[in-house]
């Protein structure tokens, strides 16, 4: 396969570079972008130095259609409701890795993401690209709208109590941690060395822009879901994501068949794992990898289940997450070219 990168000098980006060169089934990656034409992208990112040489071309979708089979998007909100139709009609899979096509209500979209939403008919082409819960529509789909990080953690910690309706809906409150990489390349001022080293902070509180994003999925897949609680933290680390979900649960479950209901629906889901009793999850153990590792537990006090989900953001929460769907958009094994153990330590 030949595929095509729009943003690969931002880290969504170069996490692509470094997994698809691992891909045994993509033989040319050509880059793309918006204010770099024709710089190496080894002056951008020098560890690629020896591994990739290409020189950054500049969008153009009569190229793109000659170039590549499938194209990335790895850019901020606004680029792909500009290209993804376009790049579609032109024969290319296009795997969006931003927010653009991810609500299906463009009003909320435009509420929530302060800007104009992509056009509706692109909206309702794209399939959401979160796997483990609806591998069949995106192996027919052509354009793949990747979840979020957050939504990502969330949704797969959540999937098995919501589906079966083991908790109170209301009750849902996610408390997420992620590292800085989480907001991009571009230094800002609230997430530059000397704001976030020994520091620990929440931000967009009640606003974030994944909120309707897990609400709308959990709504799909029990619509007594209206509203979550959701709040963000930003952590003095790179990489990862933690998300620390709390619930009532509606009835007596003991910790035997929490885990066991956990184990049945990732029964045969290589990327997630479930941890045994008394054991939970840290980020560390899935650094640089595409698994959601997921422990739980019951308190009989409180009747509250707590679920603690982690990923690494730039590869379950983005990159890697992206490149398990176009395996299965074009039929390859799900697993291929993303087996890599975690970095520990
Ligand atoms: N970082 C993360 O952990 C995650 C990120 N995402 C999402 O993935 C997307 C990319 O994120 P990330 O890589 O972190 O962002 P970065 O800011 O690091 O990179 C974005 C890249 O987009 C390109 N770009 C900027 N403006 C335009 C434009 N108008 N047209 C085309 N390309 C443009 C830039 O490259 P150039 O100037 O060369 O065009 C830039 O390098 C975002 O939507 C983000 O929300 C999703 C999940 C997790
Ligand atoms: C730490 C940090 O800033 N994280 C980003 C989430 C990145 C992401 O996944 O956003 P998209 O929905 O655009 O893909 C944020 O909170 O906006």
């Amino acid at each position: 396969m030949r595929v095509g990168i729009i943003g690969a000098t931002g880290y969504g980006g170069a996490e692509l570079l470094r997994l698809l060169n691992q891909h045994p089934h993509v033989q040319e990656v050509v880059l793309y972008t918006s204010s770099k034409e024709g710089m190496n992208i080894q002056e951008s990112y020098p560890h690629v130095s020896n591994i990739y040489n290409q020189t950054l071309k500049s969008i153009d979708v009569t190229s793109i259609k000659d170039e590549v089979d499938t194209v990335f998007l790895a850019t901020p909100p606004g680029v792909s409701a500009e290209w993804s139709g376009q790049i579609a009609e032109a024969g290319c899979r296009v795997i969006d890795l931003s927010g653009d096509l991810r609500l299906q209500n463009p009003e909320v979209y435009e509420k929530w993401y302060k800007r104009e939403a992509a056009p509706l008919a692109l909206i309702n082409d794209a399939v959401y690209g979160l796997p483990e819960w609806n591998r069949e529509s995106i192996q027919k789909a052509q354009i793949i709208s990747n979840p979020g990080c957050y939504p990502t953690a969330t949704l797969l910690g959540l999937a098995p109590l919501v589906k079966n309706k083991l908790i109170d809906v209301d009750s849902i409150i996610i408390d997420a941690k992620s590292g800085t990489s989480g907001a991009g390349r571009s230094p800002s001022a609230i997430t530059h060395f000397s704001e976030m080293n020994e520091n620990f902070k929440i931000y967009q509180i009640n606003q974030h822009k994944h909120i309707p994003e897990i609400e709308q999925n959990l709504h799909q897949w029990d619509e007594q879901v209206q509203s979550i609680t959701f709040q963000p933290h930003l952590v003095p680390m790179v990489r990862g994501i933690m998300a620390t979900i709390y619930a009532k649960a509606n009835q007596q479950i003991s910790e035997t068949e929490l885990r066991d209901l956990y184990k049945e629906a990732y029964r045969n889901e290589y990327f997630v794992r479930i941890r045994p009793e008394g054991a939970y999850p840290a980020t560390k153990e899935v650094y640089g990898s595409n698994y959601c590792d997921i422990g739980l537990t019951y308190d009989e006090r409180t009747g509250r289940i707590t679920v603690v989900s982690v990923i690494d953001n730039v590869v379950k929460g983005a990159s890697g997450q992206a490149i398990q769907n176009f395996n299965l958009i074009h039929g390859f094994e799900e697993d291929t070219g993303l087996t890599l153990v975690p970095m520990y330590p």
